[in-house]
């Protein structure tokens, strides 16, 4: 168990400005459902590293002390759920991010240029990959582009949280999957540079701000 993990909430309830009154007493329950997804979304990356052909434990170790970000999310019920967006499309910054839903659909991810539906399994989490493990992977593994749509009837509620490297880590490429250092995809950046790129208030669509450092790109960079 990673005991020194460091919880940062992000608490996207009180910003959104979609309630009034509405307040989570995080504090108790949030660090204990934060310290038991610790260690599986290690085991989860360990998978991924592997993967890569990796040791298992190469995500991990790069992590170094590591950062679980907590988003929590609510959608109301909207008449006109076609003209109403919960959430707009993104990837996340993080490594591997666990989400857990209440049992209302809503989440959907990109796939072929479509977006597609994730259905509830009751009693399970929804496992996303994050622009870190892209990046880490030189593009072997891909973030998923997804958004949130609201129901006509029912309040959703989402829970995201995300396994991610410490703030002054470099995120790159793993210089094991690089045969030479100019094949590199990405262009290296503190994970605190790239989160306060990806979070800043420009509007950024869909997967952009990981576009933003690839090498290759011309139109806008980090
Ligand atoms: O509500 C969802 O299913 C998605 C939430 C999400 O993408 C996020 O918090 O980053
Ligand atoms: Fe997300």
């Amino acid at each position: 168990m990673h005991s020194s993990s460091k919880p940062f909430l992000k608490d996207t309830t009180k910003s959104s400005g979609l309630h009034a009154g509405i307040r989570l007493n995080t504090s108790i329950v949030t660090k204990e459902y934060l310290e038991e997804l610790w260690p599986l979304a290690l085991k989860i990356a360990g998978a991924l590293s592997e993967g890569l052909g990796l040791d298992r434990d190469y995500i991990e170790k790069s992590l170094g002390e590591g950062y679980q970000i907590a988003a929590f999310n609510y959608y109301p019920p909207s008449p006109e759920p076609d003209r109403t967006l919960g959430l707009a499309a993104h990837s996340d910054h993080g490594g591997v991010i666990i989400l857990m839903e209440n049992n209302v659909v809503g989440l959907q991810v990109k796939h072929n240029h479509k977006w597609v539906d994730v259905p509830h399994v009751p009693s399970s989490f929804v496992v996303n990959i994050g622009d870190y493990t892209e990046i880490l992977s030189d593009g072997r593994y891909k973030s998923v582009e997804h958004r949130a749509v609201v129901n006509a009837k029912r309040t959703r509620i989402s829970i995201g949280v995300s396994l991610g490297p410490e703030m002054t880590a470099i995120v790159a490429p793993a210089a094991l999957l690089l045969d030479e250092e100019s094949e590199m995809k990405y262009k290296p950046i503190t994970y605190k540079d790239y989160m306060r790129f990806q979070q800043s208030k420009v509007m950024r669509e869909g997967k952009s701000p990981l576009q933003a450092l690839m090498s290759n790109n011309t139109s806008e960079s980090v």
